[in-house]
């Protein structure tokens, strides 16, 4: 039981032969990994290689044709669809390429929304905490349309972050925008890691981008071909071109 309970503050999430096929395709292929509680990890890969499948499958919100994803303790594959709902509601945060921001609801909305739906409401100080860490303070009241893509992203991260999720899973989050935007934006990811110790997944085209993290995965054809630990954008361009 001690040993249990120490596995499951070592790991924020777990995947043990992973398998996703789409009919005759198999997106991913037997991918085992543990995620290390309060670690900043980068998932790069060629298209196709199943990034898209990989992060869906470890946050729950797709299941796997086979074998096992732990977030925490908890086997996802075991709970009813509700329960992996209120999970990736309560404990995972997600950020994607296109912001995702309700256009009727002010900034101030957005973010609080997964309280909302979960019938809770902030945490006062934590709302603060979150709202000056992101630089949104003078901007609660505008909606989406009036704010640039940077502060979108960042309106979309404090979202992200508002539950305390154990874990943030971002998708191409720097994508659609301009280099300086998206040191912004990869440096809250990074300060989410350092300052609360959350847990950061990042998939990602840009070797610039994968080079915040602890570690880059290299997927390709379905599974990890290689980890490389401390990197820089050279090294893993490097790694990149090889592929
Ligand atoms: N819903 C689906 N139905 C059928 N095949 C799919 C589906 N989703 C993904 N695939 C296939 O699974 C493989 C992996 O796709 P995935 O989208 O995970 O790759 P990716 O690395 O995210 O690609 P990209 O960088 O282009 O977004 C591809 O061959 C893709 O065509």
């Amino acid at each position: 039981m001690t040993m249990l309970t120490a596995e499951a503050t070592t790991y924020a999430v777990r995947l043990e032969s992973v398998t996703k096929t789409y009919g005759p395709v198999t997106a991913l292929d037997g991918v085992t990994w543990p995620f290390p509680r309060g670690g900043f990890t980068a998932v790069m890969g060629p298209s196709g290689s199943g990034k898209s499948t990989f992060l869906h499958c470890a946050s729950g919100l797709d299941r796997p044709t086979s074998g096992t994803v732990r977030i925490g303790e908890t086997d996802i594959g075991r709970l009813s669809e509700a329960k992996r709902t209120r999970l990736r509601r309560e404990r995972i945060g997600f950020v994607f390429q296109s912001f995702n921001l309700v256009p009727s609801m002010d900034v101030e909305q957005n973010i609080t929304l997964p309280l909302q739906l979960g019938g809770t409401r902030a945490d006062p100080a934590w709302l603060d905490e979150v709202v000056r860490r992101v630089g949104l303070g003078d901007r609660l009241g505008h909606r989406p349309s009036e704010l640039s893509g940077g502060q979108q992203q960042r309106a979309a991260l404090a979202r992200a972050l508002v539950t305390r999720p154990e874990v943030v899973f971002a998708d191409e989050p720097t994508g659609a925008l301009d280099p300086r935007t998206a040191r912004e934006v990869l440096r809250l990811l990074r300060e989410t890691v350092d300052e609360t110790g959350q847990t950061v997944v990042l998939v990602t085209h840009d070797p610039a981008a994968a080079a915040w993290a602890d570690s880059v995965l290299f997927l390709d054809r379905g599974r990890i071909v290689e980890e490389l630990a401390s990197p820089s954008a050279a090294s893993v361009a490097a790694r990149w071109e090889s592929l």
